[in-house]
């Protein structure tokens, strides 16, 4: 039987009062925790400004946690492990007792000097908090130091660049762990075994027999509580910068000679490198831009995006952006790569569709529109799983054929539900592995690729809203693929 790794480490996160600490952080913690991931030799640091206790920190850690627990499930052992610090990262006093506390919980939990830092703040304090712990002898332990970086990794190329320059001045890349959630989740890594260990998917991913790649990432949701980082981000830099154009990474890929961090990494890298740089004048053929107006998402009457807030009034802001991608490469040419995502659409759905391209002449179908191309769907959430849609005869009706789905639930052959993607991210950064996080090289070069279109974006006032709450985008979304003689498969 495989044993399981359990890593030691004092996990010190920045911002433990947040959105981001509750809702993902804690409860990915407690999971590790329940499925014997963690065991007794770990310690968690909470820092924010607020002037909480332990106790308090505690009582929010257990509420975060309430609805993955068990009938009279008893906490108490592992919300003993949460410390709080009340704490100003921008004031260099803050930084001077926390060494002294951690190397108090490393005797106490035998944490072997390993140190995760977790920076779930504000993106402003990145480099000035690396600076810091650098500074004052935090990252000087006898086990290994690692730093987790959240989203957003810059708001443009040239503020990456420095960002990314602050942090090297501190840690070394292998120490960097730039989380996209996206490359947590279960499905999104099964795009590399799903290619990769099937023989009858591999021989054909090219453009001998893939006609399109379409790429959905769709949300009900508005902007909810997050105006202000929203409306200077947008659907561009907030989605396409990282999780699409991950993804696009992920199913662009050459197989990679092993499974190692720097070899997956830098077979990523040459897809984002192979990525056509649309000249100025192009852009509004390859890539359209939307926001929602008022309209019924689930049956509930929403409104539209420049009145959920105050600062959003007359806001230029999309929430939605389709677009068409082409890899210059030899197995790629010729293949668009459609992608979509946005706010306030149909439905909450993940999806990629692989179409592949027609038989010259099919015998079954009595006219061209009824054929149905071959698809291979990968559906990373709600539902896990895959689904390739073949043609097979029509019972009873002589020499003519239907559609049928052959369909796989993760969730039905695992039987349990799979790790929540931070769940496994954080484990991934505890234990070394850093393949699911994004190098540099990758960051910046994605920042190359949107900052083009932001540009374009930027000098010309869009007509918003443009698309009703509830829908599938703006219909400029539907005409990028039907000047193509394509159209979006249904979520
Ligand atoms: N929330 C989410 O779903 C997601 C968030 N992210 C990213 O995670 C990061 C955190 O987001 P989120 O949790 O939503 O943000 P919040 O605004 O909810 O939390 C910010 C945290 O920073 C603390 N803080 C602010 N200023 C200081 C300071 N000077 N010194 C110490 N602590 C400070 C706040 O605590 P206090 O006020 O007590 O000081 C709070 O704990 C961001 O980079 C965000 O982009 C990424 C993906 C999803
Ligand atoms: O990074 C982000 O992702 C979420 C969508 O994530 P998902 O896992 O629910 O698909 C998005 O709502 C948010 O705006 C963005 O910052």
């Amino acid at each position: 039987m495989e044993q399981t790794i359990q890593p030691r480490a004092v996990i010190v996160i920045f911002g433990a009062t947040g959105d981001l600490a509750k809702r993902k952080l804690f409860p990915s913690i407690y999971r590790l925790y329940r499925s014997g991931k963690l065991d007794e030799h770990f310690a968690v640091i909470g820092l924010a400004r607020r002037p909480w206790t332990d106790e308090v920190l505690r009582e929010n850690v257990e509420n975060s946690i309430q609805d993955a627990l068990s009938p009279d499930e008893d906490l108490s052992e592992f919300i003993s492990h949460f410390y709080y610090k009340s704490f100003d990262v921008t004031e260099k006093e803050s930084y001077q007792g926390l060494n002294e506390i951690i190397q108090n919980l490393e005797g106490q939990y035998q944490t072997e000097g390993n140190r995760l830092f977790y920076l779930a703040m504000a993106p402003d304090f990145f480099g000035a908090i690396a600076n810091q712990l650098n500074d004052y002898g935090l990252k000087n332990t006898s086990g290994w130091t690692r730093l987790v970086i959240e989203k957003p990794f810059g708001h443009d190329l040239p503020s990456a660049k420095k960002l990314n320059h602050e942090l090297q001045a501190a840690f070394r890349e292998d120490q960097i762990y730039r989380i996209d959630h996206y490359l947590g989740k279960e499905m999104v890594q099964n795009i590399e075994v799903i290619r990769f260990a099937n023989g009858i998917f591999e021989h054909l991913w090219n453009n001998r027999f893939i006609s399109n790649i379409q790429i959905t990432s769709s949300e009900t949701l508005g902007v909810e509580e997050r105006a202000r980082y929203y409306d200077t981000s947008g659907a561009t830099r907030d989605m396409v910068q990282n999780h699409m154009l991950q993804m696009v990474a992920l199913l662009a890929m050459e197989p990679p000679i092993s499974l190692t961090t720097e070899e997956v990494r830098s077979e990523k890298i040459k897809v984002l490198r192979a990525l056509r740089m649309m000249e100025t004048n192009e852009i509004d053929d390859y890539f359209i831009r939307g926001q929602y107006g008022a309209g019924t998402v689930k049956g509930n009457s929403v409104i539209g995006y420049q009145d959920e807030d105050e600062q959003l009034e007359n806001s230029r802001t999309e929430t939605f952006v389709a677009g068409k991608l082409l890899i210059d490469n030899y197995r790629w040419a010729g293949v668009p790569f459609y992608i979509r995502t946005g706010k306030r659409m149909t439905e909450k759905s993940t999806k990629i569709v692989i179409e592949f391209k027609d038989i010259p002449m099919n015998l079954y179908y009595q006219k061209d529109d009824q054929r149905n191309p071959n698809l291979l769907v990968i559906n990373i959430q709600p539902n896990e799983g895959i689904t390739l849609c073949l043609n097979a005869r029509k019972s009873g009706e002589g020499a003519l054929a239907e559609p049928i789905q052959l369909a796989y639930h993760q969730n039905a052959v695992s039987g349990i539900n799979t790790p929540e993607a931070y769940e496994k991210l954080i484990y991934d950064s505890m234990l070394g592995d850093a393949t699911n996080f994004t190098h540099w090289d990758e960051v910046a070069l994605s920042w190359q690729f949107v900052d083009k279109i932001l540009e374009n974006w930027s000098e010309n006032q869009p007509a918003f809203p443009n698309y009703r709450s509830g829908s599938m985008g703006p219909e400029a979304s539907d005409e990028l693929l039907k000047k193509d003689g394509f159209h979006w498969w249904p979520i």
